[in-house]
This record gives C-alpha cells, structure tokens and sequence, in this order.
C-alpha cells in the first residue's frame, strides 16, 4: 500500500486571473512525516495550505487527501473532510474568546463524528482527551476552566495545538504558529507538538520563516523549488529588492 497521505498534480491556483500564484507539478508527502515547508514572503506558502485544507479550491489540478480528491467535492464536503481529516494550527491561533480553553479544544468533536468516535475507541472522553494534551503541551490544569483572553501568548498556542489534536485528526497544518516566541520556548513548543504528532501517528505540514528549526524536521519543502509560478509573480518584488540594494 502506498505511503503518501497527500498528492498534488498538475497544480494550478490563482488570486486573480492572469495572476497565477501556484503551479505545482507534482507534490507527494507521506504518511507521519513532519515537513517544513519554507520560501519568501509572498511565495504563496499559506495559499497552499489553505489548499491543501480545503479552504480554497484551485483552477486546475487534483489535491488527494487520503485518497479522496477534494476538487472533486462540493464546498460543504469539504468543510466536512476538513473538519474529520485535519487541524489547524494558525498564526494568530483563532482561539474563540467568549469560549473558556476547556470549550475551546473540545470544539472541534461537536463538529466532528470522527473525532469523537476516535476517542470513544480509547474508551476516553473529549473532556478527558482535552486534559491529557493539555498535560502532554506542558500547561497546568487549572488552565481549562480559564476565558482564552487570560492567556499568554505561550499558552494559547498550546491551546491551539490541544484544539488542533483532539480526536487524532490524521493531518496537522500549522502556519507559522511559533513567531511569537523566543527561541527556547519554539523549540520546547516543537517538541511537544512532534510528541503529540507520533503518539497520534498525524502527518505534520508546518510553515515557518525560521531556519534554526528546520533540522529538527523530517523534510523540507522550498516552495520556491517546485512553484512555477513563483518566478512570474515574485519579479516584481524582487526588482524592488534589487532596486533597494542598488540605491
Ligand atoms: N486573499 C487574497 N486575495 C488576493 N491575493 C492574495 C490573497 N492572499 C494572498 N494573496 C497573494 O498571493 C500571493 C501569495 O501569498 P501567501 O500569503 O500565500 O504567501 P506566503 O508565502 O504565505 O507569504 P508570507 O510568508 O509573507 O506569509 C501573494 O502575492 C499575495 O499578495
């Protein structure tokens, strides 16, 4: 059986027309790998993600996501794959403030049957499951009964992590969740997300503009490297990148 969780062909998407900001031949990732996908500002790393979750649906080309091609599915169908098959871990978290952290987590299972079948099969609960990766992402327990705007930085992004998880969604998308914090604290933040990752056997994308952790990945993508479109919509900002370094 094959090893690839997701496949990409033929690859093409574009904002506005004439524009295009992706074109992808051909992309393959595995099964539980951990890939750090990397490129310049405006290279188009968060549209592919958010192609790849089924948040947006390209011109041409197939995505297949554990063997379902999502341009073949209607918007809802894929809010609905997207809501069994994959967590979000975003930039700005999108923690929901009037909700405590406990709620927060837990959302994903009330959208989800999935989710919560996953965690009914370790006999577990989706309170108790909020718990033990609130535990395993190193916040104290007392944190789940807390509004999310009591939060530090820090400890939302493990929250975002925790809502991401819950349920063992098979594909984990993260969008430079780290550059908030230091250092130390994204790297202890990246260890405990790979623990989670492995222990659910979930397949990690996670885009970053730090180079200092792409070692501790299994891969790398470099958009730059495999999006055609990259040169065509990038020159212009590269002529002004030129034209700095000349003046
Ligand atoms: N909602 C949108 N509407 C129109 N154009 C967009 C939209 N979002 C992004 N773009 C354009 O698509 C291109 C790729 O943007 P994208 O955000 O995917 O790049 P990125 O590699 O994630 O950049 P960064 O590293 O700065 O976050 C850019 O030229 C950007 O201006």
């Amino acid at each position: 059986m094959s090893d690839a969780i997701i496949q990409l062909q033929a690859l093409q998407f574009a904002w506005k027309p004439n524009q295009p900001v992706l074109h992808i031949d051909e992309l393959t990732i595995n099964k539980r790998h951990k890939m750090f996908i990397k490129g310049p500002s405006g290279c188009g790393k968060t549209t592919l993600l958010a192609l790849l979750g089924g948040i947006l649906k390209p011109q041409q080309g197939q995505i297949t996501l554990l063997g379902q091609d999502l341009t073949q599915l209607t918007d809802s169908q894929r809010d609905h794959f997207r809501s069994e098959h994959i967590g979000f871990i975003f930039q700005m978290f999108n923690l929901l403030p009037y909700l405590s952290v406990l709620d927060n987590i837990t959302l994903p299972c009330r959208f989800s049957q999935k989710r919560q079948q996953r965690i009914k099969d370790k006999q577990s609960t989706p309170q108790a499951e909020a718990k033990q990766l609130v535990a395993t992402l190193g916040l104290p327990e007392n944190v789940l009964s807390k509004p999310v705007t009591e939060l530090s930085i820090g400890q939302q992004q493990r929250v975002a992590a925790a809502r991401a998880l819950i349920g063992g969604p098979e594909i984990i998308i993260a969008d430079e969740p780290t550059s908030a914090l230091d250092y130390d604290a994204r790297k202890s933040f990246l260890s405990l997300l790979f623990e989670v990752c492995d222990a659910h056997q979930a397949t990690l994308l996670f885009v970053s503009h730090d180079p200092t952790l792409e070692t501790l990945f299994d891969n790398t993508l470099s958009l730059m490297d495999i999006n055609k479109a990259a040169s065509h919509h990038l020159s212009g900002q590269d002529n002004i990148h030129l034209l700095k370094e000349v003046g």
